[in-house]
């Protein structure tokens, strides 16, 4: 039995994207089961989808071989990057991602059974979805304080328990626990997005779609144009940055490391050759995955440029080849 750990506990925004996620990487595996109350759900194809109390926990399982992967929270269009994902990956080496799906994320407000809207002093939620819903909890809970808790659903489970009065969720968590629904479709944001990210331990990776992303952790020196000059390697052979996050090393004050997506797959010459200056580069070079983006192909994007196309390298290392062989082509 293959287990697939997400943040849990059940109901949370991770749980629904673990469904979509383990169905598209494990073909064959249904995982659309949200009747069942069972802890650990079952899924065909010998896979089981099991809530983890934190991400940090679920990489340990999967280090240890105690599990098969983890579902977690990478970006939201708000709030920005999830640090506690950034920070247990940094932990977790080696770990790769191989899918990512994005959900849209709309909260559903859940009460202690019976107790009167007025009534609400504390609101349990997870920091992320705090960002997401304060203009709402002025306008409609202004005597409430915002309680933090390891992730919407562990929210739930404190009303449950009475440690709060109210919990900001998933709408999944409104079928999981016996709380009153005191509102649906809470969003300051109307389009929020949150993205999650399937990660496992280096094997088979996705093959290459034309949609593809690759994720990456440097570590750099303290010097000038230190990050200019990786960000130039990586403009010059023509890949596109998505997203670059500093989160930091946690051994002295101002050491960084960058997360950084990049557009492409390892598997692309341009992007293949980035990474290995990079490497040169810099004083540490940590592969996180490449794996077909969520958003698919966009017919829009332009082709690679040909001075940086898989056909142009080839074309050029064979030229070298000629002149190291003493007959150029
Ligand atoms: O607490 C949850 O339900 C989660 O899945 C975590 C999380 C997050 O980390 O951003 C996921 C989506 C929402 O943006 C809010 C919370």
């Amino acid at each position: 039995m293959r287990r697939i750990l997400y943040l849990g506990p059940e109901g949370t925004f991770t749980e629904q994207a673990a469904r979509v996620l383990v169905t598209r990487a494990y073909p064959g595996s249904a995982a659309s089961d949200s009747s069942s109350d069972s802890e650990a759900q079952r899924t065909a194809a010998d896979v089981v989808l099991e809530p983890a109390v934190t991400v940090q926990i679920a990489m340990r399982e999967v280090a240890s071989g105690h599990a098969e992967a983890v579902v977690a929270p990478v970006e939201n269009s708000v709030e920005g990057s999830v640090p506690a994902t950034l920070d247990a990956l940094d932990a977790a080496d080696p770990m790769v991602a191989v899918a990512e799906t994005v959900l849209p994320v709309r909260f559903t407000v859940l009460a202690t059974p019976g107790l009167p809207i007025d009534d609400i002093r504390t609101v349990a939620t997870h920091p992320h979805a705090a960002a997401q819903v304060r203009q709402w909890l002025a306008g409609h809970l202004p005597a409430a304080s915002i309680v933090s808790s390891t992730s919407t659903a562990a929210a739930a489970l404190e009303v449950l328990e009475g440690r709060a009065d109210a919990a900001v969720t998933a709408p999944l968590a409104a079928q999981r626990y016996p709380l009153d629904v005191v509102a649906t479709d809470v969003a300051d944001v109307r389009d929020a997005v949150t993205s999650f990210r399937l990660m496992r331990l280096p094997g088979r990776m996705p093959a290459p779609t034309g949609a593809d992303r690759t994720a990456i952790v440097v570590t750099v020196d303290d010097r000038v144009g230190t990050l200019a000059d990786l960000l130039t390697e990586l403009a010059v052979r023509g890949v596109n940055l998505t997203r670059i996050e500093s989160r930091p090393t946690r051994d002295r004050l101002g050491s960084y490391r960058f997360f950084l997506d990049l557009d492409g797959h390892l598997a692309e010459r341009r992007v293949a050759d980035a990474l290995a200056a990079l490497r040169r580069r810099c004083q540490a070079v940590r592969f996180l995955g490449s794996f077909p983006r969520a958003d698919g192909h966009d017919p829009a994007d332009p082709a690679p440029p040909e001075p940086v196309s898989d056909a142009a390298f080839a074309e050029a290392e064979s030229w070298v080849q000629s002149l190291l062989e003493g007959s150029p082509s």
